[in-house]
């Protein structure tokens, strides 16, 4: 990988000072001989001092070489990679080639002169994209950006770099380079567009980016250095360094070996709108696809968008390597499909449901080899949304679980591992989080305000805008089949079931939440939505009362980590930090905060325990595990959640 530690900076200025002494040297070629040039900084290092010798004396090193230094860039260069590229006096990248600045994702900047010498190489416009976005740029990009100077096939890239060091007799120095001119209007529409929304570090990056075309390149890099090392001592870096950490922690759990089986065809079962959208980003991805449905109007709907194979008849699903379920929600009619499906297949093949809510096990129960089969759970839109869960039944083999792990990763997705249990993690801890917002509603807070609040919080879009939008005939129809087995203590809120017993089921049908008449996309307060939540409180004797943002925030975050530490009890979540990821991921919670128990445990113990006794007080049956928090105590369950996920003293 070539993270950039500090025995590969040490190793680095040692060659580069051997390098020095040879007599009669032409130029010099940095390479790598693993599958990545640098893939930036190593990232644990950052929770500490840096070490020596740091990355801008190796850098300073290569400037100060009297002969040309040349990077031959295969894979990835990134962040300090690439700032170490751009510190040498040509770029050859092979066709693997990929550069980018990261920094941004990780709540920093860079800090080895990134932004000082991409402003100087590609002019501030594509600087301030690349640095505020933290995008990746494949090698035919960074050529035409001109951050590479040539891109050649992998077998010519030594022999290439090697002629171009040789030859090039003088050296360019890109921070000697004069700042190419500009049109400020331009600027600053680019600094507009990448600060959208923005977190403080990108609109860092990018004033600093700007900076650098109005100072001296001495004081722009030492000035962007003395900001790196300030923001990389965040809460808000540190969050994002844990997250990026437990991603490669709950990949690790899932792949026990790296072996790779071939996987080439893949079936998805199901041709709704989640079969349609798993289809296509399998696709997307380079798998030959089929897609079964019995209903063939579906089908075309399918068919007639993308490069997909369809059918209606089962056998032909019998070459497929991986069978993705996808079917609705139907115990009788998933069971039916497998049992039918099982005899047509190879051994080998692996089956995957992507329920939501069936109990995974009675799916199994059909099979001859349950082994093969496990739960794939996508969450929507399945071709955006980067969450996937893996779960494992009581009989999932191994091998089962890391070859849809494997998968999971081709398909770029984050996955999580997690057991059978109702709505597995993610929609778990997020139903209770819906059911929070509407107990507050109840209690005095408009939908309209407690989606500012979560907003304010830092979700995209407060939980009431995203009823409406996936539509509150599903949430409807589950809690109707979930009627029987309510506990009748539990607390209610009717009111989702009376918008949908109107008709209200969302954007879909013009109103639902809010109202769509006048603003299409984005809704407005309904007042017949207003007299129908007064009524729903007048009925329970509820005096509304107002509640403050921060107050809807804390009951809200509380109410989370209640639902975590029953997953994780009841052992459908594997580790505390699976559930951050579930929850950043697939829900929009702000990476910033590290995912709802790393932001929790950042709370002293007295604030814990006043969060949570508010959140056993709006409904002490579904908040049971928070009772000792009446007592003046942090429950025990979620005492060792927090301890797991919290960040160590820096
Ligand atoms: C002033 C300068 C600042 C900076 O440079 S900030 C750092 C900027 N760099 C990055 O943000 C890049 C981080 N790395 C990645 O995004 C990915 O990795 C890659 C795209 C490079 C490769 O992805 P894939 O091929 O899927 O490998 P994998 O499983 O992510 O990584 C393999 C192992 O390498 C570790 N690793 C990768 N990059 C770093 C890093 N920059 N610092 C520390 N560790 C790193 C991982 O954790 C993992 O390790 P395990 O196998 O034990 O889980």
């Amino acid at each position: 990988m070539n993270t950039g530690d500090a025995n590969l900076r040490r190793d680095l200025r040692d060659a580069l000072l051997s390098a020095a002494a040879v007599a009669d040297l032409d130029g010099v070629v940095i390479e790598s001989s693993g599958r990545h040039f640098y893939a930036g900084s190593d990232i644990s290092e950052l929770d500490h001092p840096i070490e020596e010798p740091q990355l801008t004396a190796v850098i300073t090193l290569i400037e100060a070489m009297p002969v040309p230094v040349v990077a031959s860039i295969n894979g990835f260069a990134l962040g300090g990679g690439l700032e170490l590229a751009l510190a040498c006096d040509a770029r050859i990248g092979d066709t693997s080639a990929i550069v980018g600045f990261p920094e941004v994702t990780l709540g920093i900047i860079p800090g080895a002169g990134g932004t000082v010498r991409a402003g100087r190489l590609i002019g501030p416009a594509s600087a301030i994209d690349l640095v505020g976005s933290g995008r990746r740029v494949d090698a035919r990009e960074a050529k035409e950006l001109g951050i590479l100077d040539r891109v050649v096939e992998p077998r010519r890239l030594r022999d290439t770099a090697i002629e171009y060091a040789s030859t090039m007799g003088t050296k360019r120095r890109v921070r000697d380079l004069p700042v190419p001119a500009f049109d400020p209007a331009v600027i600053e529409d680019a600094a507009q567009r990448a600060a959208t929304r923005a977190r403080p570090n990108v609109l860092e990056a990018i004033a600093m980016v700007r900076r650098g075309l109005t100072l001296g390149p001495d004081e722009a890099l030492l000035e962007e250095r003395t900001i790196f090392d300030r923001l990389r001592r965040t809460d808000e870096a540190a969050n994002l360094r844990y997250l990026f950490f437990a991603k490669r922690t709950a990949v690790r759990s899932l792949r026990a070996s790296t072996s790779e089986r071939r996987i080439d065809r893949i079936a998805v079962a199901g041709a709704g709108t989640m079969g349609a959208a798993v289809a296509r980003l399998l696709n997307a991805c380079g798998f030959s696809v089929i897609v079964f449905d019995l209903n063939t109007t579906a089908l075309e709907r399918v068919g007639a968008t993308s490069a997909i194979v369809t059918t209606d008849q089962l056998q032909d699903l019998a070459d497929s390597d991986v069978v993705i379920d996808a079917i609705f929600e139907d115990m009788q009619v998933k069971r039916q499909f497998f049992t039918d499906l099982e005899p047509l297949v190879s051994d080998e093949a692996i089956f995957a449901s992507n329920t939501s809510y069936l109990d995974l096990d009675q799916i199994a129960s059909v099979l001859n080899r349950p082994e093969r089969f496990a739960g794939f759970h996508f969450f929507n839109p399945a071709d955006r949304n980067p969450l996937i869960e893996v779960v494992r039944t009581a009989s999932s083999s191994a091998e089962t679980i890391e070859v849809l792990a494997g998968l999971a990763l081709k398909l770029g997705k984050t996955a999580i591992p997690a057991r059978v249990g109702d709505g597995f993690v993610a929609n778990r801890v997020y139903a209770d989080y819906r059911c929070q917002v509407e107990f507050l509603m109840e209690e005095g807070a408009n939908p309209e305000e407690i989606d500012a609040a979560m907003r304010d919080f830092g979700l995209p879009i407060g939980p009431f805008a995203v009823g409406d939008m996936s539509g509150l005939d599903i949430a409807w129809a589950r809690r109707k089949r979930l009627a029987a087995t309510r506990d009748p203590l539990q607390r209610y809120v009717v009111v989702p079931d009376t918008l949908c017993e109107l008709g209200r089921f969302g954007k879909k049908t013009g109103a639902g939440w809010y109202s769509y008449a006048d603003d299409a996309a984005r809704g407005t307060p309904d007042p017949q939505v207003v007299a129908i939540i007064d009524a729903a409180r007048a009925e329970k004797g509820i005096t509304p009362r107002a509640i403050a943002a921060r107050d809807i925030q804390l009951r809200v975050l509380g109410s989370m980590v209640c639902a975590a530490a029953v997953v994780l009890r009841a052992g459908v979540a594997e580790r505390a930090s699976d559930i951050d990821i579930a929850l950043t991921e697939g829900f929009g919670f702000p990476r910033w905060l590290g995912g709802p128990l790393r932001y929790f445990s950042s709370f002293k113990d007295d604030d814990v325990v006043r969060v949570l006794k508010a959140v056993f007080e709006s409904d002490p049956i579904v908040f049971a595990i928070a009772a000792p928090a009446l007592l003046g105590e942090v429950p025990q369950d979620i005492r060792v959640a927090l301890d797991a996920v919290r960040a160590p003293n820096r």
